[in-house]
């Protein structure tokens, strides 16, 4: 008898086939209120899981007797509660590299359509309100030649520092929890203290995982910090910035702007205070949505759930340390 799984996400037919060639698959494309009982139910049996954001603790892992992986299709896994795993003897995988350049594209998106006022500028076309020269209060900023600093080089940082070495000319600062030799050696980047590049960036990027130590990491102080120049872009997770502090920068001119990609509360609430602000670009978490990288992060999540079902180490298990 085949393992039984349940994919609690939309992917490629591809993927599902690869996954019934050996295992026994419960499919369901989402989880919402109709589904999610259903799958608490499919949870009683099921050996392997594969999605993104399900919230695995330990009151879930107390429903699962049979569960030996959980399978994320995403990088971070801040959604996973690394010790109640280990406690019920689960593994645990991610999505890490394959979406680095996809992640650092988008992160580019918002460091442009931030500094050039993208789109404030395409609905002031669209709206009818282009009739002559466009006047100096719409102007943007440069990026060429900027001062970039990057909080957490890791893997999707040294793609963000790629791009803006080798295509905008920036000079990269950059704090992380030890060096990183590729960035510095390939893209000259300068390591420093949080302070110093918080002080020195003309554009902030925090791309750290979301952890206790990195948990409201970008606060008021370090706002302060910034210029009142600086555009503070965030791709990591919402939880990594006190938006109360952001959102009191961006109103008080403390900063010029922002561009986001992550949100405390995703999908954001409708009356949230950034989306009636002009000097803020928000995006709804498309770091790596593209069809071609979320393929291949489907497949790369289907390829460790059935190498853990069949007694292999799986490629990308998450180490507990
Ligand atoms: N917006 C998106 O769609 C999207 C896509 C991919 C990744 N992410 C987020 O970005 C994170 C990073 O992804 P990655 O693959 O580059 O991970 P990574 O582990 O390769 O890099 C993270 C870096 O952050 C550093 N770091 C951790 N804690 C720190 C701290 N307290 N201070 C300074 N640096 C610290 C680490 O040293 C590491 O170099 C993910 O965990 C995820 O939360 C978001
Ligand atoms: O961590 C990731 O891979 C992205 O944020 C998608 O969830």
């Amino acid at each position: 008898m085949k393992p039984k799984v349940i994919v609690y996400k939309k992917v490629d037919k591809k993927v599902l086939d690869f996954i019934q060639d050996t295992l026994d698959v419960t499919y369901f494309e989402k989880l919402d209120s109709q589904t999610y009982p259903v799958f608490l139910e499919e949870l009683k049996e099921a050996q392997g899981i594969l999605g993104s954001k399900l919230k695995v603790d330990q009151e879930l892992l107390g429903q699962a007797p049979n569960l030996k992986i959980v399978c994320n299709t995403s990088v971070g896994y801040d959604n996973l509660d690394l010790s109640a795993l280990a406690e019920h003897g689960v593994m645990a995988t991610n999505t890490p590299d394959i979406l680095n350049d996809t992640v650092a594209d988008t992160i580019f998106g918002l460091i442009l359509s931030s500094a050039r006022r993208v789109p404030e500028l395409d609905q002031w076309v669209k709206t009818g309100q282009w009739k002559s020269d466009l006047e100096e209060k719409w102007f943007g900023v440069d990026v060429h030649h900027k001062v970039l600093g990057i909080i957490g080089m890791g893997r999707v940082g040294t793609a963000i520092a790629k791009r803006a070495y080798c295509g905008f000319d920036m000079e990269i600062l950059y704090h992380n929890r030890s060096r990183n030799e590729e960035a510095e050696q390939k893209y000259n980047a300068t390591y420093c203290s949080l302070d110093d590049l918080l002080k020195q960036s003309d554009f902030v990027c925090l791309m750290t995982p979301l952890t206790p130590e990195t948990e409201k990491l970008i606060g008021k102080r370090e706002f302060e910090l910034m210029k009142e120049t600086a555009i503070f872009i965030n791709g990591s997770r919402g939880k990594t910035v006190d938006e109360q502090a952001l959102i009191h920068a961006l109103k008080t001119r403390g900063i010029l702007g922002a561009g986001l990609d992550v949100f405390v509360q995703e999908p954001i609430e409708k009356d949230h205070p950034f989306l009636a602000m002009d000097n803020v670009v928000t995006l709804p978490h498309i770091g790596s949505a593209t069809y071609e990288t979320r393929f291949k992060m489907d497949m790369m999540a289907a390829v460790n759930l059935v190498a853990g079902l069949q007694g292999e180490v799986p490629p990308n298990l998450i180490k507990v340390k």
